[in-house]
């Protein structure tokens, strides 16, 4: 069983100012998205951009879907990852109610993408934020809105987390 309140812990220190430039620390360390001991994972690293968040990234073979282009499924994965860096600067733990990707042009195995992502808009308990994924040649690859929803810790406390129970 996975020690929650020592994970919680390491999430409430996270949630702090954090430098222009910084590198932002991974969700948790088996993170789908961020998670440096994940093995299926996309290891993405993130930093504040002023008041969005930003990455380089390529993807691998372990993210094919047609032969050479990066399943799309991945394409979300990493830019829903991306969202969860920018709930660092904006203070409060939230989860993805709605997430939109339009896939505007193939990603490429092994080319490194430029990322960024902002909140656009709070309403409530709603975060509306918006992503851009970027080729090497400046082209719009991909473009995404979501809306997050604001959560207490409970969320995530109050019911096991498989992967960290294992
Ligand atoms: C200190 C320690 C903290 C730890 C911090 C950890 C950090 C965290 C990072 C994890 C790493 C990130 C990685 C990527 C982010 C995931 O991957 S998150 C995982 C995927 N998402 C989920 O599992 C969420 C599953 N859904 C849920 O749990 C529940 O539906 C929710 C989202 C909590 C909402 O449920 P609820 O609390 O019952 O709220 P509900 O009344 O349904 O809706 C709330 C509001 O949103 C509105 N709304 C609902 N749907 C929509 C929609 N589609 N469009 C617009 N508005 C909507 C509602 O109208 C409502 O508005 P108000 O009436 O309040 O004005």
């Amino acid at each position: 069983m996975a020690d929650m309140p020592a994970l919680l812990a390491t999430w409430e220190q996270k949630f702090r100012p954090h430098p222009d430039g910084a590198e932002l620390p991974a969700h948790h360390d088996h993170c789908l998205g961020c998670g440096p001991d994940n093995p299926h994972g996309h290891r993405l690293q993130a930093r504040r951009q002023g008041d969005g968040v930003a990455a380089s990234h390529a993807f691998d073979e372990r993210h094919v879907g047609a032969p050479g282009i990066v399943h799309g499924g991945a394409v979300a994965t990493v830019i829903d990852d991306l969202y969860g860096f920018l709930l660092y600067l904006v203070g409060t733990p939230a989860v993805t109610r709605q997430l939109t990707v339009d896939y505007l042009a193939p990603a490429l195995i092994g080319a490194t993408y430029h990322l960024e992502a902002s909140v656009t808009g709070r309403e409530g308990r709603k975060l509306f934020v918006a992503a851009t994924l970027t080729a090497p040649d400046g082209r719009s690859v991909a473009t995404s809105t979501a809306v997050f929803v604001t959560v207490g810790v409970d969320h995530f406390g109050r019911r096991g987390v498989p992967s960290l129970d294992a």
